[in-house]
């Protein structure tokens, strides 16, 4: 049968995509992506600063999600601590995926790589890019995948499970529909793409061990990320 977005599911869709858009990292912190020394010491620290900006820019999105500010608090905060890293690899995946101006991509791999992570953690990291890159994702998916993976029940300390089930279906309802729209010729893209947030989840692990080792090496984040990732 026909598919087709309803009034109501095109409304929300409008809604996640202009929120989506209008929080972006400011130019004048990417830019230095171009300009900053390359050393593992500096990479580091842009990276951090990067970081510091994204979440911010994160907590401005989530805001914007039709419901999450109706959501219990102590929820709120635990949603966006549960979902911050993977919230942040689909966000920086997006740049790796489309090639972004003046090559953003090839500086920002460069000091990912010369950033004081360790090899077994980047591997998983740029696969992870790769795969996303592999499936060319329009706008709109971005935001829902990005507002599904912050709307995920089961993350840590979620006491409302139900609360969050009831905003995060709808919107796996309507990337369902959108999946079909724009990929008719791949009935699996929808799969894939759900596939992916299974990916994020193991970069997770990953992720923690990279904050130990870092910290091991006595590196600095600042208060932000310590308090998202309960560093410090
Ligand atoms: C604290 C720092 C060192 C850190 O720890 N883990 C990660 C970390 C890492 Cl490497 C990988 C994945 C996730 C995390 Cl969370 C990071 C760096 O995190 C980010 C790196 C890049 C971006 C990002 C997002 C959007 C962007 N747009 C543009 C642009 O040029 O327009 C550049 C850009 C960069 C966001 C977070």
């Amino acid at each position: 049968e026909k598919v087709a977005i309803t009034k109501e599911q095109d409304a929300l869709m409008k809604l996640i995509v202009e929120a989506y858009n209008k929080h972006q990292i400011p130019q004048d912190v990417t830019k230095k992506l171009l300009q900053e020394q390359y050393s593992t010491e500096e990479n580091f620290l842009l990276l951090t600063e990067i970081a510091t900006s994204q979440v911010q820019v994160l907590v401005e999105f989530t805001k914007n999600i039709p419901g999450f500010l109706s959501l219990d608090h102590e929820d709120q905060i635990a949603l966006l601590k549960g979902s911050a890293v993977e919230a942040m690899f689909l966000r920086s995946a997006q740049v790796f995926s489309r090639k972004m101006p003046k090559g953003h991509t090839e500086v920002l791999e460069e000091r990912i790589r010369k950033s004081g992570i360790s090899e077994e953690f980047i591997t998983p990291l740029f696969n992870f890019y790769k795969s996303v890159g592999e499936l060319h994702m329009v706008l709109e998916e971005q935001a829902l995948l990005t507002a599904i993976t912050i709307l995920t029940p089961d993350r840590p300390y979620v006491r409302d499970q139900q609360a969050v089930e009831r905003l995060q279906e709808p919107m796996v309802e309507l990337l369902k529909k959108l999946c079909v729209l724009q990929h008719p010729q791949e009935p699996q893209y929808f799969a894939r793409l759900l596939g992916r947030l299974t990916e994020l989840r193991t970069l997770n692990h990953y992720h923690a061990e990279m904050l130990t080792s870092w910290r091991v090496n006595d590196h600095k984040f600042t208060p932000l990320l310590c308090e998202i990732w309960d560093v410090q």
